[in-house]
C-alpha cells in the first residue's frame, strides 16, 4: 500500500444524541488493522466524547474542544489537527471527525474540500439519524433537512426504538429529503458495518507492535458474536477484467447503481488513448470519485471491483459490469473519458513512459472533492455546492 496516498477524511454528523459517538466507537472497536484518526468536535467545555472515545484511540486523537468547528473563518485551525493526523508517523488510514451535534456539516465539507493539505482529501458524509427523534428534531431544527440533502449515507440509528411501520415511514421520509438513491442504512446502537466507510486491512498487516488500543480493539472484536452483526446482512461481489471498459458504459452503470450497493471499490483500465492511467474508483452512497494513479512497474492492465451491498442483484452487477467491457479502447476520442473526468479532483495527467511516471509520481497525492452534480459542466478547480 502506498502510505502517501490522500487520507480520506470522513464527516460524521447528525443532531445531538443521534448517535455519532456510539457510532465511532463501535467503528473503532471493529476496524481490524485500519488506523482511524479522530478528531472530535464537542460542543462545549466538558468534553464528555473526547472522553469516552479517548480511551481507544490514544495520541491520534484530537480534540477540538471549546466550541464547534464550523464557526472556525478559515477552518486553519483544522487544517492544523489534519496535518498532525496525518504525519506519516501515525499511518492514517481514515480520518473521521465527529462533528459537533451543532454544527454545519456543509460548512465543513467546505473547509475539508478548500484544505491546500496534499495529504488528506474529502471522503464523503455520513448522517446519523435517531429513529426514535426524527419527527421531534425537525420541527426544532428544521435544518436537519438541509444536512441530509448533502449527506453521502445515512445511518438510521436506534431502530430498537421504533416499530416496524415508524421505520418504514421515517425510511419514507428520508428518502425525500436526501439525494436520490442515497442509502440508508438502519442500525441499532451504531452498529453498521465499518467497510461502509473505509477498507479494513487485515490484522496482519498492521506494522509494529501492537499498540494498547490494538490490543483493546481486538479484544472487544473477539468478544462479539459475529453472526449478530451489521455486517452478516451485507453482501459483495467481485469483478475483474483484463479487458479496458468503456469509461460511457461504466458512468452509465455507476448513474444507475442501485440504492442497497452501498460501497464499491477498486480500480479501472480503461485505455482510451491520453488516459491510460489506473483509475481507482471509490464510492460510499452516491459520494463517487476517481484518482488516477500510474500503473506500478510491469503491473498488467487490468479491472478489479468490489461491490457490497444489501438486497442486491449481484449475478447482475457482474453481468451489467461485464458489458461495460470495451473491444477498441484505443479507437475511443477524449470525449468518451468526460463522464469519468467530472469525478476526478485533479485532471488526469497525460500518460507517459511508464518508468518516469512510476518513478516520478507514484506517490504523488492527488486532492480531492466531492463529486459535482451529474450534469455540471467539468471544469479544473470545481468547487461543489453544498
Ligand atoms: N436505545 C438506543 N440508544 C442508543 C442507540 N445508539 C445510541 N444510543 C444512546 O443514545 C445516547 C446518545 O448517544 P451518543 O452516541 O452519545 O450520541 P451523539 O450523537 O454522539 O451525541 P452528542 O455528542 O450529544 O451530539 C447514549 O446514551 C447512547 O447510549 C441505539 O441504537 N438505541
Amino acid at each position: 500500500m502506498n502510505s502517501r496516498q490522500p487520507i480520506p477524511v470522513v464527516v460524521l454528523a447528525g443532531f445531538l444524541g443521534s448517535g455519532k459517538t456510539t457510532v465511532l466507537n463501535h467503528l473503532l472497536a471493529h476496524r481490524a488493522g485500519t488506523r482511524i484518526g479522530v478528531v472530535v468536535n464537542d460542543f462545549g467545555s466538558i468534553e464528555i466524547d473526547a472522553m469516552s472515545v479517548a480511551g481507544q484511540v490514544g495520541d491520534s486523537m484530537v480534540s477540538l474542544g471549546g466550541g464547534c468547528l464550523c464557526c472556525a473563518v478559515d477552518g486553519s485551525e483544522l487544517d492544523a489537527y489534519l496535518e498532525k493526523l496525518a504525519a506519516p508517523e501515525h499511518r492514517i488510514d481514515v480520518i473521521v471527525i465527529e462533528a459537533s451535534g451543532l454544527a454545519e456539516p456543509q460548512e465543513m465539507i467546505r473547509m475539508l474540500v478548500a484544505s491546500e493539505n496534499p495529504a488528506i482529501r474529502y471522503g464523503g458524509m455520513v448522517e446519523v439519524v435517531d429513529a426514535a427523534e426524527f419527527d421531534a428534531t425537525r420541527s426544532r431544527h428544521p435544518e436537519t433537512d438541509r444536512h441530509l440533502a448533502v449527506a453521502d449515507l445515512v445511518v438510521l440509528n436506534k431502530t430498537d426504538r421504533v416499530d416496524a411501520d415508524e421505520r418504514a415511514r421515517i425510511e419514507g421520509l428520508l428518502a425525500t429529503l436526501c439525494a436520490p438513491g442515497i442509502p440508508v442504512v438502519g442500525a441499532d446502537h451504531g452498529r453498521i458495518d465499518p467497510e461502509l466507510l473505509f477498507d479494513r486491512r487485515p490484522w496482519t498487516e498492521t506494522r509494529g507492535q501492537l499498540s494498547f488500543e490494538d490490543l483493546l480493539a481486538e479484544a472487544e472484536d473477539h468478544g462479539h458474536d459475529h453472526s449478530a452483526h451489521a455486517h452478516a446482512a451485507y453482501e459483495s461481489v467481485e469483478f475483474a477484467s483484463e479487458q479496458a471498459l468503456s469509461p460511457r458504459r461504466f458512468i452509465d452503470f455507476l448513474d444507475r447503481r442501485p440504492a442497497g450497493l452501498y460501497r464499491i471499490k477498486g480500480f479501472v483500465h480503461f485505455g482510451v488513448p491520453g488516459h491510460d492511467e489506473k483509475y481507482e474508483v471509490h464510492a460510499v452512497g452516491r459520494f463517487l470519485r476517481f484518482s488516477p494513479q500510474p500503473w506500478g512497474r510491469g503491473e498488467p492492465r487490468s479491472s478489479q471491483l468490489v461491490l457490497i451491498g444489501s438486497g442486491t442483484d449481484g449475478p447482475g452487477l457482474l453481468r451489467e459490469l461485464g458489458a461495460c467491457r470495451e473491444e477498441a479502447p484505443h479507437e475511443l476520442g477524449p470525449e468518451s473519458m468526460w463522464g469519468v473526468l467530472r469525478y476526478v479532483a485533479q485532471p488526469a495527467r497525460p500518460a507517459r513512459p511508464e518508468a518516469e511516471t512510476a518513478d516520478a509520481e507514484a506517490d504523488a497525492p492527488t486532492r480531492a472533492e466531492p463529486a459535482p452534480e451529474p450534469d455540471a459542466e467539468y471544469e479544473y478547480g470545481y468547487e461543489p455546492e453544498v
